[in-house]
């Protein structure tokens, strides 16, 4: 997500929690779709679960695919949809005790 401030655009992260899949890498805050929900509807559903913001605009940026070998030495495949949130309601703050932080560019 991000936010222009004047001539900076701030991105909020968070840090995934120890017993998360990838757990103490940053991430842009998101989830994985739930049956009969659109990428947009999980994003936004996620973004209030996990930052408490409420979408009301988003833009698809990309999709990325990638696959991480995992300890047990089986293949995870994951398709990231990437958005920009240009619009929403709130100041995002980590809501499931997941560190927080702004990097600005
Ligand atoms: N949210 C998020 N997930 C990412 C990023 N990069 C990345 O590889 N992933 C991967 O995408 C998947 C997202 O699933 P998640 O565990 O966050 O989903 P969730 O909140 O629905 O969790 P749950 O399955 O425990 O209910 C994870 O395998 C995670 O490692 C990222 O920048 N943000």
């Amino acid at each position: 997500m991000s936010t222009d401030d004047q001539e900076l655009t701030q991105y909020f992260l968070t840090k995934r929690l120890m017993n998360a899949h990838q757990g103490g890498k940053w991430e842009f805050p998101g989830g994985k779709v739930e049956k009969d929900e659109s990428v947009a509807q999980a994003l936004a559903r996620e973004l209030k679960e996990e930052v408490n913001i409420d979408v009301l605009t988003c833009l698809p940026l990309t999709t990325i695919k990638h696959i991480y070998v995992e300890k047990n030495g089986e293949d995870k495949n994951v398709c990231l949809d990437v958005f920009i949130v240009d619009n929403f309601i709130g100041e995002p703050s980590a809501q499931e005790g997941q560190e927080e932080g702004l990097v600005f560019s």
